[in-house]
């Protein structure tokens, strides 16, 4: 193994999106492996590799981490991205879990069935606009500092540039009330980790298309 730690899931964002967020604004680079069969995913059960039968996966440190957020906030905690005491990460916990619930509702769009799309979109925009969005804008105009927690660049930051940019992408007009929040997305475009994450070639992946989510089915029906 190179060291680098190693991601198990599908090619698409889903669950790992958020970990390769992280890993890559903390400057840190990954390997991939790509589940595309059933078989694959049997085998990795078979070897006793996946705790709890699931994915994302990820092997660093010489540890096999499954569960999203615990492999989140071991990073977190690795790269310094976690506060700088026990009350700044519980606020950071706050942030990132209600943006977690925000996320969770566009991970399962794509897999909403046709008729329930429309109605599921506008619960986003409505979600977005009337319970999340208006938390950060608050937290950003109350204490005028670039970053959400502790005038430093966290967890937080990062899960919440990411949720800004996919709901932007279903609900372009989504940040036209939220002046901080317009500020903020540049300011993290810009910090130069996310910059290189941004740009085309970088392990972010596009959103879900149909090839994606017919891999998903196919690997875990029963
Ligand atoms: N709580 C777990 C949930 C993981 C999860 O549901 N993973 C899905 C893929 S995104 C999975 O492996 N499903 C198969 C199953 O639950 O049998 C986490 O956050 O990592």
């Amino acid at each position: 193994m190179s060291g680098k730690p190693r991601l198990t899931y599908f090619n698409g964002r889903g669950r790992m999106e958020p970990v390769r967020w992280l890993l890559a604004a903390a400057g840190v680079e990954f390997e991939e492996i790509f589940l595309e069969t059933k078989e694959q995913y049997e085998k990795l059960i078979k070897d006793g590799v996946l705790m709890f039968q699931q994915v994302p996966l990820v092997e660093m440190d010489g540890m096999k981490m499954v569960q999203t957020r615990a492999i989140l906030s071991y990073i977190a905690g690795k790269y310094n991205l976690y506060g700088k005491d026990l009350k700044e990460r519980a606020l950071i916990d706050m942030y990132v879990e209600g943006i977690t619930d925000l996320m969770q509702m566009i991970l399962m769009f794509p897999f909403s069935p046709p008729e329930a799309k429309e109605k599921n979109l506008d619960s986003i925009k409505e979600r977005a606009t009337n319970r999340y969005f208006p938390v950060f804008e608050k937290v950003l105009k109350q204490h005028g500092q670039d970053f959400l927690v502790g005038n430093k660049f966290s967890w937080a930051d990062v899960q919440l540039i990411e949720a800004i940019l996919a709901v932007e992408e279903k609900i372009p007009a989504v940040l036209s009330g939220f002046p901080q929040l317009q500020a903020f997305k540049i300011r993290m475009s810009n910090m130069p980790t996310i910059k290189k994450f941004l740009q085309p070639g970088s392990p972010r992946k596009p959103p879900p298309d149909e090839r994606y989510i017919e891999t998903v089915l196919k690997i875990f029906k029963k």
